[in-house]
């Protein structure tokens, strides 16, 4: 048995995520996290909240709550909407936790005695109304390179030029609007990143068959123009991990805490950590420590590309640089980008679908299904709703769902609501049980190979061969003068309902478990053997005709949603 360590890119708090969100990270990790379970090994699924930085207290303040009640408030929110969406999370954690903060500061200290934390005095700006300093992108002003009036500190949105605060004609606070700003100067650590270049670019070089994606955003930041450069790993600012070295104090360093990019990545182990105070498991070292029981464990990360860096050079630094027998990664799922009808997802805009809308519109497998059988794999992809309609309607009404329908009902119809007996395979169950096997098995490569689109693909193909089969089979004529043939027709096909349920599970788990339930089974073993797969319901086993399992699309309800989510969130 495999063990697999699988964590999602964990979501900011500030808001509900969107459908590229979704797809992009939490979504593919759980398809993979159900398929290894079904293949009967051993998963450790681990997601959180990513709590800290300035977003979060702006969010709060905007919602007149104290910080850490609002990331408490939306944390629930967050996990109730993975519930919804049947993300299989062994433990949904938070950044904020106990456990995350004791680790980050203990990573802190152990990078600082490797001699690879630097500090560096900045000068940052202070706004005397806020009483904090403003990080770069909380500054507006003139652009001084084409005059736009409300570039921000980092860059100018309209002509585009990088920026400098101090750069920015009338600089104001984009908090308050005050222009009552000084600039002063303050003490950062930094993460000698630079000093790792080559260690890491050896370890990257050592990593099998990760997607080019993942492999060419991680060599672009080791060599583009000067190389790979250090980062500052501080703030000035009132909620995050306060910065610490290991349990002691760091002289210097008072009231400042971690940037959030150097604690959200540990909270992935400081969620196992959670998962165990929780009472849901015994033992977090065995998937964290090679020096504990890890070393045969195979972890595996999923994110959009925008996370890629922290994750192939931020985080390594930290784990490698610590000297500690940390797991390392063994391989990085990344995604392009979902996009919205012509435009693309924004948190901040409100523009697309977000997650708790989807569900309030259609059960969670209709948004599973499409999102996963269009994942930006190999280049972005876009969400319409004449594409979702289509998909929704084809694949799992008129496919999957219209297979079951008929098989059922005809059942009940001719025979009773018992697998029918009688009967013996001849070339077109043979033909069928071929084919099946040989999908069966790409299936399977192309799931453990996490290539989303194609095991979407294969799955639907392997709908596909049983329509096709029962067309051909076409059981209700051949009941009029062959009634012990017919009886094996639809035996083979009440027993290809089961196993259409135990393939599709991590794809549609919902629908699988009403499959389930109809044939009245709790047999989910993995077909490994097809034959021997298709005659696990034997005759005379009871059955129930299951409800509606995918029900269609009609145009004007589609034109409705389109409406309703072409404006922007309020
Ligand atoms: N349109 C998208 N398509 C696919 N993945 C995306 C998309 N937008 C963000 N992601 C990924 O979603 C995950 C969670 O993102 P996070 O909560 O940090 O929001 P974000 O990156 O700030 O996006 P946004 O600003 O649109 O909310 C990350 O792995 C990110 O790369
Ligand atoms: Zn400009």
């Amino acid at each position: 048995m495999a063990r697999h360590l699988i964590t999602s890119a964990i979501p900011y708090i500030n808001g509900i995520k969107h459908l590229g969100n979704l797809v992009g990270s939490q979504l593919p990790a759980d398809l993979y996290a159900r398929f290894q379970r079904a293949r009967g090994n051993e998963v450790l699924f681990l997601c959180a909240t990513d709590e800290h930085g300035t977003p979060a207290e702006l969010a709060a303040a905007k919602a007149s709550k104290p910080v850490a009640e609002y990331c408490a408030e939306m944390h629930g929110v967050q996990a109730q909407i993975a519930e919804g969406f049947r993300l299989s999370f062994d433990h949904f954690g938070r950044s904020s936790s106990e456990q995350n903060k004791k680790l980050t500061q203990h990573f802190a200290g152990r990078l600082a005695d490797a001699g690879l934390i630097r500090e560096v005095s900045e000068k940052q700006v202070y706004s005397n109304a806020d009483g904090r300093f403003l990080p770069d992108r909380y500054i507006e002003g003139t652009c001084p390179n084409c005059g736009y009036d409300k570039a921000r500190g980092d860059q100018c949105e309209n002509c585009t030029k990088q920026l400098d605060p101090t750069d920015l004609i009338d600089p104001r606070s984009a908090i308050s609007g005050s222009t009552d700003l000084e600039v002063r100067e303050t003490k950062h650590l930094y993460l000698c990143q630079s000093q790792m270049k080559d260690q890491l670019e050896e370890w990257i070089d050592t990593r099998e068959g990760w997607p080019i994606l993942t492999t060419s955003i991680a060599k672009k930041w080791l060599t583009d123009g000067d190389g790979l450069q250090d980062r500052g790993i501080t703030r000035d600012l009132a909620w995050g991990v306060p910065v610490k070295k290991g349990t002691e104090e760091w002289p210097g360093m008072e009231g400042k805490v971690f940037y959030v990019w150097f604690d959200a990545p540990i909270e992935y182990i400081a969620a196992a950590q959670e998962w165990v105070d929780a009472g849901k498991g015994t033992d977090w070292e065995r998937w964290w420590r090679t020096d504990k029981g890890a070393d045969d464990v195979r972890y595996t990360q999923f994110m959009g590309k925008d996370n890629v860096p922290f994750h192939t050079l931020s985080f390594p630094a930290t784990i490698l640089g610590s000297g500690e027998p940390w797991k390392l990664v063994d391989y990085i799922k990344s995604f392009n980008y979902l996009n919205y009808d012509g435009g693309q997802f924004s948190t901040s805009q409100g523009r697309g679908v977000f997650m708790d809308q989807a569900l309030e519109i259609l059960p969670a497998d209709y948004w599973r299904w499409w999102l996963l059988s269009h994942a930006p794999e190999s280049s972005d992809s876009e969400f319409t709703w004449e594409n979702f309609q289509a998909s929704v309607n084809k694949d799992l009404a008129d496919v999957l769902g219209n297979f079951v329908s008929r098989v059922t009902k005809f059942c009940r119809s001719k025979f009773s609501e018992a697998v029918p007996e009688g009967g013996a395979y001849g070339p077109s169950e043979e033909a069928l049980i071929e084919t099946l096997t040989t999908r069966i098995r790409a299936y399977e490569g192309h799931m453990e190979a996490m290539e989303v689109r194609k095991s979407a693909g294969e799955l639907r193909a392997i709908w596909v061969a049983g329509n096709e089969y029962l067309q051909e089979a076409a059981p209700w004529s051949t009941f009029k003068t062959d009634p012990e043939t017919a009886a094996m027709q639809i035996r083979l096909a009440l027993n290809l309902i089961r196993l259409y349920a135990v393939l599709s599970a991590p794809f549609i788990p919902d629908a699988s478990a009403q499959l389930m339930q109809a044939m009245q089974t709790e047999d989910d073993s993995w077909p490994d053997d097809v034959p021997a797969a298709l005659q696990v319901l034997e005759p005379g086993h009871a059955f129930t005709v299951p409800e509606v399992t995918f029900r269609k699309i009609a145009d004007d309800e589609r034109e409705g949603w389109q409406e309703r989510f072409s404006g922007v969130r309020s």
